[in-house]
């Protein structure tokens, strides 16, 4: 199979060449949303930066894409939701850029405490005026960080050597890894009238957008500054101008902006604003690891695998990835199996994680979207995958459940999927024996031993002579070999269930005579 790549921002030509080993690549950078639109259909991956704006009507035009790359953190350009809607994997390379960003950051800090941009300005335009460039230290000053995840703490160690004072806001935080930075963990209110310097490090979502704006600038330090090197929009441009303009707070040094570029932003032509073109990013260091980690990623996506760092779908730990592997085959084949066996409009889907497999952890949730791609690919249009597999129940309105137990009915462990419709309930459980054998050991409430795969005939129907005979004689009319056979009952006489493993498909018509066997209650041709 070959496939093609478009690579729509500049990416490091060492992960280009990566690609190129792999695939067809083409570069083209600087392209508007209509352009991308013309030509996205004919691609299986795209890799961007933040330059490129990937909306739903660009996924909506790509129709084989599979995998996105973004060569960086932020995803904010990239319309997640459509993405996880069609099934196409995102992935960023979220560290590759950080220890470049915090270096930026400390850059802007250091710039803006000194005015060396403002003072470099003027020595070129053949002045001297060293009164007019009075800055202030950083020494014993109390840093603010907002947002302590990668690049705020890299930044926090910084800040540590050259004596300042760091506080932090982060919801999320994990106190005791603050603690061990010599970090005070802060509410942000807390934090706001006591730094000296305020820095956001967040991502831009509903929660942060404006989080910094002319309400909490008023319990600021006068004579604060703000640096914003993560993305635009965290602080209100307007607000900050405002305050600067006033001489509330006395300068902000702006690596990004609300709209970019900020063409018309009228806060980038304040004095005691310095200002880069979002450059936190911008080092070779920092583009070859990012430009190599996508390029990884996406060749592993196209080829079948899974990305390191997908962020529409749940992530399995790589220590972990061995451990959860079978329960997600196991998973999928039950699910592939119980949506053959049941008729109706689905109601909801329950899975049951008992024994060891109560001890999956995260690995659970993807465990059950393999169970969902199982019992929905193969009922609807658009293929079902990790990624869209529970927006695609949601869409429908089936409920999803996961119920954790230390029961497991004497097996190791045992997970059992009941689906229920406005018609019935039907349930099926199965036992991870070892690594290679996965097996479904329950249907409804009868016990069995299958190795889930190929074609089977389920039937339910009276225990009593002569029925079993019946079906052998009827697939052998058909030319339908039996390759293996099991009966569960509860009690002689009652109800039975029989899985027949079959070495062919089994045609409409020969399912018409089995039905028609005299104490067959249900029958059901299955290929798992
Ligand atoms: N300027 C650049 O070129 C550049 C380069 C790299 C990253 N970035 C941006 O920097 C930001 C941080 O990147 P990172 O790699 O450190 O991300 P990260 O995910 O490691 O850290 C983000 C932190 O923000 C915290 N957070 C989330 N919601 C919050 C809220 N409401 N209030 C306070 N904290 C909150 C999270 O708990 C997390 O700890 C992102 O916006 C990223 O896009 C910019
Ligand atoms: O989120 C990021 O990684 C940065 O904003 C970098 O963006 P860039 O790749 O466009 O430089």
């Amino acid at each position: 199979m070959s496939y093609k790549v478009l690579v729509s921002d500049p990416l490091a030509e060492e992960g280009v060449d990566i690609l190129r080993g792999f695939c067809e690549v083409d570069v083209k950078t600087g392209l508007d949303e209509d352009e991308i639109i013309k030509i996205i259909g004919e691609y299986d991956g795209l890799l961007v930066r933040s330059g490129t704006q990937v909306t739903a009507k660009v996924i909506e035009a790509a129709d084989k894409l599979k995998f996105i790359g973004r060569a960086g953190a932020g995803v904010d350009n990239i319309d997640l939701d459509a993405a996880t809607k069609r099934g196409i994997i995102v992935a960023n390379a979220p560290a590759g850029n950080t220890l470049a960003a915090c270096e930026h950051t400390l850059a802007m800090m250091m710039s803006l405490s000194r005015n060396i941009p403002q003072a470099t300005a003027s020595v070129k335009k053949g002045e001297w005026k060293r009164s007019a460039f009075m800055g202030v230290e950083l020494n014993e000053k109390v840093l603010g960080i907002v947002g302590f995840g990668r690049i705020g703490q890299e930044l926090a160690k910084r800040a540590n050597a050259l004596e300042m004072k760091v506080v932090a806001y982060d919801p999320y935080i994990n106190v005791e890894r603050a603690k061990e930075l010599g970090v005070e963990v802060k509410t942000l209110e807390e934090l706001i009238p006591v730094a000296n310097f305020i820095t956001v490090h967040t991502p831009l979502i509903k929660e942060t957008r404006h989080m910094i704006n002319s309400d909490s600038i008023s319990k600021m330090k006068d004579g604060v500054r703000i640096i914003n090197c993560a993305r635009g929009g965290i602080i209100n441009e307007d607000d900050l101008y405002d305050a600067i303009v006033a001489g509330k707070v006395a300068g902000a040094a702006l690596d990004v902006y609300e709209e970019e570029p900020p063409h018309s932003s009228k806060i980038v032509t304040l004095d005691q604003v310095i200002t880069t073109p979002h450059l936190g990013a911008s080092t070779v260091e920092a583009q070859q690891n990012v430009a190599v980690s996508v390029a990884k990623q996406c060749i592993e996506v196209l080829k079948g695998g899974s990305a390191k760092f997908v962020v529409n779908a749940p992530m399995v730990p790589p220590d972990q990835q061995d451990r959860i592997e079978p329960y997600a085959r196991l998973a999928q084949k039950m699910g592939k199996l119980l949506i053959q066996l049941v008729e109706g409009r689905i109601e909801s889907v329950e899975i049951e994680y008992g024994g060891k497999a109560a001890d999956l952890g995260r690995g659970s949730k993807y465990v059950t979207r393999l169970a969902l791609k199982g019992i929905l690919d193969p009922i609807l249009q658009t293929p079902v995958n990790i990624v869209n597999a529970e927006f695609a129940a949601k869409e429908r309105g089936i409920k999803v459940s996961e119920t954790i137990t230390k029961e497991s009915e004497g097996f190791a462990n045992l997970v059992t999927i009941k689906i229920t419709t406005d018609k019935m309930a039907e349930s099926v459980s199965g036992n991870v024996s070892s690594p290679e054998k996965i097996r479904i050991v329950k249907i409804g409430e009868y016990m069995t031993d299958m190795t889930p795969g190929g074609d089977v005939i389920i039937s339910r129907h009276h225990d009593v002579p002569g029925v079993i005979g019946r079906f052998a004689t009827i697939t052998g009319q058909h030319n339908i070999n039996i390759a293996g056979m099991q009966v569960g009952r509860n009690k002689p006489g009652e109800e039975a269930i029989m899985v027949l493993n079959v070495d062919s498909a089994v045609p409409q018509e020969a399912m018409d005579e089995i039905l028609k066997i005299e104490g067959v209650f249900t029958a059901k041709y299955a290929h798992i």
